[in-house]
């Protein structure tokens, strides 16, 4: 089997719910991996626990095996290696992941810094490197500037650069485009896919824009209150939607719905 990332039967349980039903699915190096669904559905969820970041109290069940570990196993310190590493994580507020007292440059050079053995002065150069892949050295961005006074697609921009600058195997995105503009949001996805051709990097990307997840994800799984309705090859999850759900969520997306926050959709029970 070549997957990269094997997730089996894995349920999260909060404090006060169950959050995630024994979801199971595949992603393969260089591949795209989209997860929709309404607000509410676990999207995020999903995302923490693959990063090893759930809230306290929250439990998670089951195997979620990268390159054949399982990462549910691991001791925090082992995630710390991972994470940045062989993990990389982009997410829709760029403020709170990044440092406000540090600049931009030292914040992308300290991933590198941590993860890699490059010297002092290679370190400064694949800085300059990155910055300049994600369009900040174009946009007139220097190293020195402060989180602050960077606009927020520039953040985000900055926040991809330290996701990429490791060569992720995978990469996690959670709604990472939708404060974007859409020309902002076509370059990072370009720059994404270019990392999926170039190194195989494999993307678990969380979006409500249906367009964007049509137009660059391999694969679809369909969430809905915590459980996978269908997941399949993107093209004939959309042409042919098995699932009442994912026929009520496409037919929204049709009607103008892709670019806004979900409202409820009908109530759907899943057949037990
Ligand atoms: N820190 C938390 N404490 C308690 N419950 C939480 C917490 N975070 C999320 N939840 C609950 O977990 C469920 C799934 O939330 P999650 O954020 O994963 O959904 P989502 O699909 O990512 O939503 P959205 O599209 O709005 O980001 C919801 O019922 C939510 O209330």
């Amino acid at each position: 089997m070549n997957s990269l990332l094997h997730v089996r039967d894995l349920s999260v349980h909060s404090p006060a719910q169950p959050i995630l039903h024994a979801l199971s699915f595949t992603l393969e190096p260089g591949r795209i991996l989209a997860v929709i669904g309404e607000s509410g559905s676990g999207k995020s969820t999903l995302a923490l626990s693959l990063m090893g970041l759930l809230p306290p109290g929250f439990q998670p069940r089951g195997e979620l095996r990268l390159n054949g570990q399982n990462l549910l196993t691991l001791p925090e310190s082992q995630w710390c290696q991972i994470r940045g590493k062989t993990l990389g994580m982009v997410f829709q507020e760029p403020m709170s992941a990044l440092n406000p007292t540090r600049r931009i440059g030292a914040q992308i050079a300290d991933t590198l810094r941590l993860h890699t053995t490059l010297t002092r002065s290679e370190i400064r150069d694949q800085t300059l490197v990155l910055m300049k892949q994600v369009g900040l050295l174009k946009a007139g961005v220097s190293e020195r500037a402060y989180p602050h006074q960077l606009s927020g697609g520039q953040r985000q921009r900055a926040l991809l650069a330290m996701a990429l600058a490791c060569k992720p195997a995978l990469l996690i995105a959670d709604e990472f485009t939708t404060a974007l503009d859409p020309r902002t949001c076509e370059d990072m996805m370009a720059l994404v896919r270019q990392h999926t051709e170039a190194h195989r990097m494999a993307v678990l990307m969380i979006s409500h824009d249906l367009g964007l997840v049509r137009h660059h994800a391999d694969h679809v799984l369909v969430l809905k209150d915590g459980t996978c309705v269908e997941q399949g090859p993107t093209a004939s999850l959309f042409d042919t939607p098995v699932h009442p759900y994912t026929q009520a969520l496409l037919s929204m997306s049709l009607h103008g719905a892709a670019h806004a926050p979900f409202t409820r959709l009908p109530v759907y029970t899943v057949p037990a």
